[in-house]
């Protein structure tokens, strides 16, 4: 602390003479600035809190709160509501504003002389900030129980500096301690079985194969690659070799020799999309080849989100599964991983038995969790130049057959990098395809002005480039039809692989599949087979095509086009109103909802039903809303609209939301100005949930190239953790 005494303009250099902002001399002062924020939205009233929660609670303790702790106090808590896991003290003094993104772009401007953020820490010396703070009595390394804690330059709310050191320990101990393989030869026999022998020597890796030999090896490993590079398919693989392992291995004739597997995602969608995804390629497995023959039903195709493994309990943090009651299993696979964030990682880990391997799947380069924390991008940041031991490289070559080429390999790497595996080759999209091309460049941060052009003018099969030039409610149409006139060839004719694809449809197919195929009312019949195919019919057309918006607010935000698309759907007969309950209106859960089984992200479409009587025993219509089951049995969930406490319209929805998913057709909005959120790995992210076709809605033209020119840098100590 600078004393009794200090004030904020001791730490300052030197500051603009005229016309000098007001800076606050006190913390007192500091805290009435930062009311002007919260006044502002710059920022939130819970960094308002905390920030005079550290104040009184060093006063307590005898310590005069100076203006800068006030200060940092708030911001580290509003970096934590930005998805940081801790504020670097240095990066803020070195680049104020595109550190905390304050003022957010365009949000209002303050009185005259308020200071700016950059006003109160860009002419600061970070040194002097650190002593300061090193100092105070609401600051210690982590050992003693205040609530900030200082490692190096980064700041950190102590739980969050909690959660970033037991995943490190979690991490560390798992890596420390590997699989004993004294003898390689079964896994060897069972990858040449699942992956085949071809690529071994000539021609680039298999590295699904490399994958999975690293995976079998190690207690902790991460498998991550862009869409459709085998990320399902890999991870069923490894759990066969590694089934296929433990029935060579058993040594008790008759007892059950297979291996614990439990498959999980973060949302109850990342969940369901698995459990589909992962039920074909157990089925295509080789089973009966591998040495062993292991069973069909020891490679599970049910998976849990990752709460309701934990055993969530309502209106607590905490989950039934921790330290005293691990989880009963031997291998834990999380789909999806980069939706995680560290809280829940944190929670992973201390329900995870010491034994147990833990396999993360997902695409580095995906958006982070909205909650703090960047795990899987933070264990990845070295995935693309692999940094493979010399002798990693001899064993993978003697398990796989694969010669890993010499870029990859590192003498000084480390023993994260040896048990992260990076799939390369999509299988999704050939070089053709446009999604697959614009993933791409959008993830080297170079869209071309070739590529622009190639995609505006239909270049690409899979691609529509939509402007909104002369017609007030193009969106809205779009999203009426998906206009199919604006692909290449109408969208008609287009041959995936081998398969046909769908033209591409907007919101009017499923409106008018929930006409046309309405079950008859049987008054009789009290089965409900029929409404249920009915419905189920109506979710799948519905994941058929979805508007996906960086922003909430605005014209271009999902607030303003849900209105515009309701609208539009209205104004073509295809809804009977706008607002409140209707049927055809599709919701997204906003909440989890232990209750009623829902999980935030879930969508459901609300259909209109003949199962209540009147007094005459005649059925009556009412609203009810159709959900996917959770259980990814294919089944229908029915809800009344009154008991959904947590929700909203989904006709548009944020990338942030649709990660996790995927559609047929996705329409991508880029809105008519930059703002924080507008960045490489939302582009990136918004691209590669469309499956098949492509809208690109460019509000105006350079924002998407500026966005993609923006990385998301978050300030974590994990990567340095695990160095
Ligand atoms: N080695 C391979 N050879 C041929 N086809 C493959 C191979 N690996 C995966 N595929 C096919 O590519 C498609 C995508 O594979 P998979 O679902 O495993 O990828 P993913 O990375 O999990 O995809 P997602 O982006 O959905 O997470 C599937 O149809 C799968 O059958």
């Amino acid at each position: 602390m600078t004393g009794e005494s200090g004030t904020i303009a001791d730490l300052f250099d030197a500051v603009e003479p005229e016309p000098a902002p007001r800076l606050p001399q006190t913390a007192a002062d500091a805290l009435a600035l930062l009311d002007e924020w919260v006044e502002r939205d710059w920022i939130r009233a819970l960094d308002h809190a905390f920030a005079t929660f550290v104040c009184t609670m060093v006063r307590e303790q005898g310590e005069q709160p100076v203006a800068m702790l006030a200060l940092l106090s708030a911001m580290v808590s509003h970096q934590v509501g930005r998805g940081h896991v801790c504020l670097d003290v240095r990066h803020l003094c070195r680049a104020t504003e595109p550190t905390l993104v304050l003022p957010p772009e365009g949000v209002g401007s303050l009185p005259e002389n308020s200071p700016r953020p950059s006003d109160l820490f860009a002419s600061v010396d970070a040194d002097q900030l650190i002593g300061m703070l090193g100092q105070s009595c609401a600051v210690s390394n982590g050992e003693q129980a205040a609530p900030l804690v200082l490692d190096g330059s980064r700041l950190y709310l102590r739980r969050f500096w909690r959660y970033e050191q037991a995943i490190a320990a979690g991490i560390r101990t798992r890596l420390d301690n590997r699989v004993a393989l004294t003898d390689t030869a079964p896994l060897k026999t069972a990858l040449d079985t699942l992956f085949g022998t071809e690529n071994d020597s000539d021609g680039p890796p298999d590295y699904q194969k490399v994958a999975c030999a690293l995976a079998a090896r190690n207690r902790f490993s991460v498998i991550t690659g862009g869409p459709g590079t085998g990320k399902t398919t890999t991870v069923v693989n490894l759990l066969a070799a590694l089934q296929s392992m433990a029935c060579e291995s058993a040594e008790t004739a008759g007892a059950n020799p297979y291996l614990r597997i439990r498959l999980s995602a973060p949302t109850g969608k990342a969940a369901a999309r698995l459990s589909e995804s992962i039920g074909g390629a157990v089925d295509r497995l080789p089973l009966e080849s591998l040495p062993g023959a292991p069973d069909k039903s020891a490679i599970p195709t049910q998976v849990t989100t990752l709460h309701r493994m934990l055993g969530s309990r309502p209106g607590s943090r905490s989950f039934r599964h921790n330290e005293d009651n691990p989880l009963p299993l031997d291998i834990l696979v999380i789909d999806e991983a980069s939706m995680v964030d560290v809280d829940l990682m944190a929670s992973v880990f201390a329900a995870l038995p010491d034994k147990a391997r833990l396999i993360m799947l997902g695409d580095k380069d995906q958006l982070a969790s909205v909650d703090a924390g960047a795990v899987l991008g933070e264990l990845c940041q070295r995935a693309e130049g692999a940094h493979y031991l010399p002798q990693t490289a001899q064993w993978l070559q003697a398990v796989t057959g694969c010669q890993l080429p010499s870029e990859l390999l590192d003498s000084e790497g480390l023993a994260l990098d040896q048990a992260v595996a990076m799939l390369r080759k999509s299988y999704r999209f050939d070089e053709h395809s446009g999604i697959g091309v614009l993933a791409s460049a959008t993830n080297a941060g170079q869209l071309s002005r070739e590529l622009i052009g190639q995609c505006r003018n239909q270049g690409f099969e899979d691609v529509a480039w939509l402007t909104g030039e002369n017609d007030m409610g193009w969106l809205a149409n779009h999203a009426l039809t998906g206009s199919p006139e604006r692909f290449h060839s109408q969208g008609m004719q287009r041959v995936v692989g081998t398969a046909p694809v769908d033209p591409p449809v907007g919101y009017g197919h499923y409106l008018k599949l929930i006409r046309d195929r309405k079950p008859v009312i049987d008054v009789e019949a009290d089965g409900r087979e029929s409404w249920d195919a009915w419905a189920t019919e109506v979710l799948a057309a519905f994941n058929r095509f979805k508007v996906l918006c960086a922003l909430r607010q605005g014209p271009f935000g999902v607030e303003g086009l849900n209105h515009d698309i309701a609208g539009r759907l209205h104004s073509a007969g295809l809804i009977e109103r706008t607002d409140g309950w209707y049927a055809g209106r599709p919701v997204l859960i906003t909440g989890n909802d232990y209750n009623l089984g829902l999980m935030n992200g879930d969508i459901g479409i609300t259909l209109s039903v003949p199962w209540d009587r009147n007094d005459a025993g005649e059925p009556v219509e009412t609203l009810r809303v159709a959900f996917p089951s959770s259980d990814g049995s294919g089944g229908v969930r029915w809800i009344s609209p009154s008991r959904l406490q947590s929700m909203e319209t989904v006709y548009a929805m944020t990338v942030h939301k649709s990660q996790g998913s995927e559609f047929t057709h996705a329409c991508l909005v880029i809105p008519d100005r930059l703002t924080p959120v507008l960045t490489r790995e939302l582009v990136y992210t918004g691209i590669t949930r469309a499956r098949h076709w492509l809208s690109l809605a460019v509000c105006q033209d350079g924002v998407l190239k500026e966005a993609v020119g923006r990385s998301v840098i978050r300030a974590s100590g994990l990567a340095g953790l695990l160095a």
